[in-house]
Parts: C-alpha cells; structure tokens; sequence
C-alpha cells in the first residue's frame, strides 16, 4: 500500500492528500483557531515533511490552509504562559527548521491570514502563491515579542529593508496585490484558482527530472547564504555533478532527437 493512503486520515490538525500521485497536498486544518500553529500541528506537519522526503514517488508538497487562513501563526494561547528558561531548555521554535531542510520543492497556496509564524512557513516555502483575499503580517509587536521563525530575516530579503521595518515595527498587514507587487510572491489568482494554479505547478515539476530540481532548489537557497563568488562557485560545481547523471544524457538526447525526454531519476 502507498505511504500516502495511509497517511489520509492519520492527522488532527492536517490533511494529507495526493490529488496527483506524485504531489502530497497538505491542508492545514484547524479551523477553530484560524490554523494557529500549535505544537501538535508542527510534529504532525515535520512527520509528513519526513515521510514525504523518504517517499520516492512524492516530487513536491503543496502547503495550503482554508479560505479564511492560511495560519494565524504561533499558537498565543499554547504559549502565552512558557518561561524563558522552558523555551530556552528546549529550543523553541527549533522544530520549525525542518521546512527549511526539505530538499524537494514546497509550493505555498495562501488564502486569508497568513500571519506571524504562518507568514513565516509561507516565507519558507519555495514558491508562494495567494489568493485575493490574502493577507501577509507580522503582528508579534502586537503582542511584546517579535517574530521567532524567521520573520525578520526572510522578510528583509523579500521586501526590503524599509517595508520589512515597516510591517515588522508596526505589525501592519499588506494584501495580496502588494505583497506581488513587492516580489514576495509569485502570482494572484482569484480565490477558486489558487489551488488549481499550485497543483498545476507541482504538476509541471513532477514531469522534470527530480536530481536536477532538487539540485536548482539547493543552489537558489545557496545565494541566501553565500556571498556572489561562492555562490557562482557553488552553482558551477552542481552544474557539472549533474553531467554525471542519466537524466542530463537523456534530456540534451531528447532535445536532439525531437522527442520529450522520458526522465528516470537516476
Ligand atoms: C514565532 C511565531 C510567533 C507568532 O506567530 S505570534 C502570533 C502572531 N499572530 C497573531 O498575533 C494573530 C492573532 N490573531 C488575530 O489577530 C485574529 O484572530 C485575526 C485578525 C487573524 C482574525 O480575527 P477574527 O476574524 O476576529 O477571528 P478571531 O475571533 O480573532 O479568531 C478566531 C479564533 O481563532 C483564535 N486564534 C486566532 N489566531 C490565533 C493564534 N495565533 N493563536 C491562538 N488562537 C488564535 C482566536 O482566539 C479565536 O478563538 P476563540 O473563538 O476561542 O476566541
């Protein structure tokens, strides 16, 4: 039986579904509290990652919420009482790395809220899409804290210095619209086309050969890390590993015969 029919059903807080075979749809589902990220929602949401990364047919997740929420971030009401030295004994938060060490291609389809730690998970995927009605914030000022899972380093990268001070010291949200404008994400869809939009994305992906993915994912994260010349080092040496692979054989093959290249993997 496939990993992933017996996954469906195995969560509390989120959906596991795979519209297409080889896409792991995850929905967060947790209505009641507009998707607050909540510690059982992440050890659910790091055991699909993990079950999705060891899964040889899966090529790409697509992380999405409800039309209200994306995730109205760290849950406030599992948190509000922890000491310093409770979150400092066990990382808090540390758990949200593993998104980060995903090595297949995440796609994030936002609709609603998408706020705090949910605009930080959305930051974190590879290729975000939104909906109308989304909104994008980090509201932790609000709350005497600020934000803890990468808010104010991926969002200066996104948007820039002023508009990360900006939404980051004033906890004001920005729209759909602007958050496209600003580069943060890479499409607006109307409300019943976002999903569609993220599937189909993942679709075209899982027809390319998944070394060459993963190896175009691990570069463009490099440059978060590395300065100009490192990073066109590093670039080089993954473009010459993948001359080492069936795929690029069969791929440059393909093109020269006319024909669509029949990828292995391998
Ligand atoms: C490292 C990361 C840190 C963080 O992420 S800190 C958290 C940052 N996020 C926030 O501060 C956003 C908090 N939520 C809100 O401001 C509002 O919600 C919204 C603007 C998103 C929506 O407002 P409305 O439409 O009036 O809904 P509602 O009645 O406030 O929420 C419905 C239920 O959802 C619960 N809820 C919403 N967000 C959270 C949250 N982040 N943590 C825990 N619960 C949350 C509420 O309490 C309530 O529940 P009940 O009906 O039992 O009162």
């Amino acid at each position: 039986m496939r990993a992933n029919s017996v996954l469906r059903g195995a969560y509390k807080n989120i959906i596991v579904d795979n519209p297409i075979k080889s896409v792991q749809l995850v929905t967060l589902d947790r209505p009641k509290a507009l998707n607050a990220l909540n510690n059982e929602l992440m050890a659910e949401f790091n055991d699909i990652l993990n079950k999705a990364q060891s899964d040889g047919e899966i090529t790409s997740v697509v992380l999405t919420g409800s039309d209200k929420a994306f995730a109205a971030g760290a849950d406030i009401k599992e948190m509000k009482d922890i000491s310093f030295v409770e979150a400092y004994k066990r990382d808090f938060l540390s758990s949200w790395n593993l998104i980060r060490d995903f090595r297949k291609p995440i796609i994030g389809a936002v609709s609603g809220y998408a706020l705090g730690g949910g605009f930080e998970i959305a930051m974190a995927t590879d290729i975000l899409l939104a909906s109308e009605s989304a909104k994008f914030g980090q509201p932790e000022i609000n709350l005497g804290i600020i934000p803890g899972g990468g808010g104010t380093q991926r969002l200066i990268r996104a948007v820039g210095k002023a508009k990360a001070m900006e939404m980051i010291l004033t906890g004001r949200m920005i729209k759909a619209q602007e958050a496209y404008d600003r580069g943060l994400i890479s499409q607006v869809l109307p409300n019943d086309q976002l999903l569609p939009a993220a599937l189909k994305i993942a679709e075209e992906i899982a027809t390319k050969s998944s070394i060459s993915v993963q190896a175009a994912k691990e570069s463009i994260n490099a440059a978060y890390e590395m300065p100009l010349s490192e990073g066109l080092r590093f670039e080089r040496r993954l473009f010459h590993q993948l001359f080492a692979t069936n795929d690029q054989k069969e791929g440059m093959s393909a093109f020269i015969e006319k024909r669509k290249p029949s990828f292995t993997n391998e």
